[in-house]
């Protein structure tokens, strides 16, 4: 890779390019796939021919009716980000109603944060230059990249951000933790271990989707260290709650990993199954959590007295048997009693 190449890919994740990924140029997208398309289209990787398609959303729903976990991910032609950047026109629409999203993955129907991803103003007034390391759009409002320096400061501000989500606990660079306050951002974050040591647990992910998926906390940027592990997975879980096809959400992971891509997190996002977000955002129901808690308190009262009285019918049994029985059959039968000590 030329030296200039690599400057840019440090500054720009519009140009971004890894060791390894110099295939993906602009060059190499075919000519249908860069004319802008319209909102209910996207494009799709034809597994066949290798060649890209524009589906509708009718089409892609379709073909996520299915699940589609089919197809070799290495096969896959990446779709769904041109060298690191993924464009605003390419981001498939169909799944943004929850409408839509049932019957595709039936008992995700209680998720709600569908609709997070309709914002409707794209920011096309984003400056080119200045961007953090690993820089990319997840949807308008929902921003991805490495651990924010102070030299992408002016740039973030651009993003107005109201929620930095950080996906690792660190010593944070000079000036972040006071950027961040001047600007009002409030600030998540997550501690997890690097995805080689220790794949998400459940319950983060879960916390940290409630959050991505808010509208109320758009805009958003979600960072780790790099931008390619642990929010590589994280918005992978996003694009599968999105309806995405499995292929371009792992090609959309290799291409911000780059070189760098693990076979841990892809193993991870490919045997994720959506069935554990279920109940994301479900209100805890406190009256019937109580009711529940009252007949397990009766329930249990219940079964005490009842081992407690069995206990205690058994002990004064015994003490009924050994001491009175003899007594009670020499009355009955007329016959002397037992002498004292005779026991
Ligand atoms: O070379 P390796 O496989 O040993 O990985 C190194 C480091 O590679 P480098 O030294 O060549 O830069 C990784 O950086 P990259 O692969 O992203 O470039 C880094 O990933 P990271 O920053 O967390 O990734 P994000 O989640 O922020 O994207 C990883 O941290 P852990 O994930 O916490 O294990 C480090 O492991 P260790 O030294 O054991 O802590």
């Amino acid at each position: 890779m030329a030296a200039s190449q690599k400057a840019i890919s440090k500054r720009s994740a519009r140009t971004y390019i890894e060791d390894g990924a110099e295939a993906q140029t602009e060059k190499d997208v075919p000519e249908h796939a860069a004319r802008r398309m319209s909102a209910n289209e996207s494009m799709a990787p034809d597994e066949a021919s290798g060649k890209i398609s524009i589906l509708t959303a009718t089409s892609q729903r379709g073909q996520n009716n299915q699940m589609s976990r089919r197809g070799s991910v290495e096969a896959s032609p990446c779709v769904s980000a041109i060298n690191g950047y993924v464009p605003l026109d390419t981001i498939p629409l169909m799944t943004l109603e929850q409408d839509n999203y049932e019957g595709v993955v039936g008992t995700f129907g209680s998720i709600q944060g569908f609709h997070a991803f309709r914002s409707p103003e794209l920011p096309n007034d984003l400056p080119a230059a200045g961007r953090p390391i690993n820089f990319g759009i997840v949807v308008p409002g929902v921003y991805r990249s490495s651990f924010p320096q102070a030299g992408d400061h002016e740039f973030i501000e651009s993003l107005k951000l109201k929620t930095m989500v950080t996906l690792v606990q660190k010593d944070f660079p000079d000036g972040y933790q006071t950027f961040i306050q001047k600007n009002g951002i409030k600030h998540q974050i997550f501690n997890m271990k690097g995805t080689k040591k220790e794949e998400i647990p459940i319950d983060t992910m879960k916390a940290i989707l409630r959050v991505v998926l808010d509208r109320k906390n758009h805009p958003l940027l979600i960072h780790c260290n790099h931008g390619k592990h642990r929010t590589g997975c994280v918005v992978a879980i996003v694009r599968m709650v999105s309806g995405w096809d499995m292929g371009n959400i792992i090609c959309e992971y290799k291409n911000y990993a780059g070189a760098k891509a693990r076979d841990c997190d892809i193993k991870y996002i490919t045997g994720f199954q959506l069935v554990q977000l279920s109940n994301l955002f479900r209100a805890p129901d406190w009256r019937s959590r109580k009711w529940n808690f009252f007949r397990i308190v009766v329930v249990m009262s219940l079964a005490i007295f009842i081992w407690l009285l069995s206990g205690f019918t058994t002990t004064a049994d015994a003490k009924v048997g050994r001491h009175s029985y003899p007594f009670r059959a020499a009355a009955e039968n007329g016959s002397n009693p037992p002498a004292a000590g005779s026991h």
